[in-house]
């Protein structure tokens, strides 16, 4: 397997999560949550560089953190954007030019290394593979709460991070998104719209997004039964 960089977007404000701070720095087990997610990556062997994009006025913390992890070498920071995408692109720009790199969100902490593994080695195959668990719920749409259509479940996906792509095929597909004006609420479909193929790679139900309040309940099991 090749060695891949990951582009770790942590400089959201956590609007949904109302903690009234950067949701990544509320502690988990006594350690922030960015430092859970951090140490999966740090302790991956095949992850040669990662790159935080951080909101500028947030970097004393994360410096601090970054230090006390000794993770001085092999983190560097990019500065975030308004929007999770102008984030990502900003350390996209700072990343090496060659191989593989993923996009990871940094409100997920519980990602696996074998589903990294298995996804790697399937952006090498493909040019881009993204990590998603088969839809549970009967999804319907609806016009102004009126119930249009129920939606047949069988092809549905819900897509988590990590995302990895052949990095120069992501470049392109930030590009052109840019040039276009295109926002999107995941990496992949930037790479959908210039027309090249996803694969995806089924992951876990426990990779959570941190996102609103019970979610940290959610997170507090999740350790648990990690043990
Ligand atoms: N301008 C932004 C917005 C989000 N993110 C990051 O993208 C990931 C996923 O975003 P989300 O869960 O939406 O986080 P927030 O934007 O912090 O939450 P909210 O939308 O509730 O404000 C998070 O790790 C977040 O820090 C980012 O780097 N830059
Ligand atoms: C990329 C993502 O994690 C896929 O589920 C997610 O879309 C990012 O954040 P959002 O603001 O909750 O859409």
């Amino acid at each position: 397997m090749m060695n891949y960089q990951v582009v770790i977007p942590a400089a959201g404000q956590g609007k949904r999560m109302g903690a009234g701070k950067n949701k990544l720095l509320i502690p988990l087990d006594g350690l922030p949550v960015i430092s859970h997610t951090l140490q999966v990556f740090l302790s991956d062997p095949n992850c040669s560089r990662i790159i935080l994009a951080i909101n500028p006025d947030e970097e004393k913390f994360f410096s601090s953190m970054v230090k006390d992890l000794q993770a001085e070498k092999r983190i560097t920071f990019a500065a975030g954007g308004t929007e999770r995408q102008y984030s990502i692109h900003n350390a996209l720009r700072t990343a090496d030019p060659e191989g593989i790199v993923l996009v990871h969100d940094g409100a997920r902490p519980f990602i696996r290394r074998e589903v990294i593994d298995r996804l790697v080695v399937q952006a090498e195959k493909m040019g881009a593979a993204i990590t998603a668990v088969p839809v549970k719920d009967t999804i319907k749409k609806a016009v102004n709460m009126e119930v249009s259509e129920t939606i047949e479940r069988s092809s549905l996906w819900s897509v988590q991070t990590p995302q990895a792509f052949r990095i120069s095929l992501l470049m392109e597909a930030y590009e052109t998104a840019e040039s276009e004006g295109f926002l999107g609420t995941d990496d992949a479909s930037l790479v959908e719209r210039i027309g090249a193929p996803v694969s995806i790679v089924e992951g876990h139900y426990d990779n959570i997004k941190l996102t609103t309040p019970e979610d940290l309940y959610f997170a507090e099991a999740i350790l648990k039964n990690k043990g």
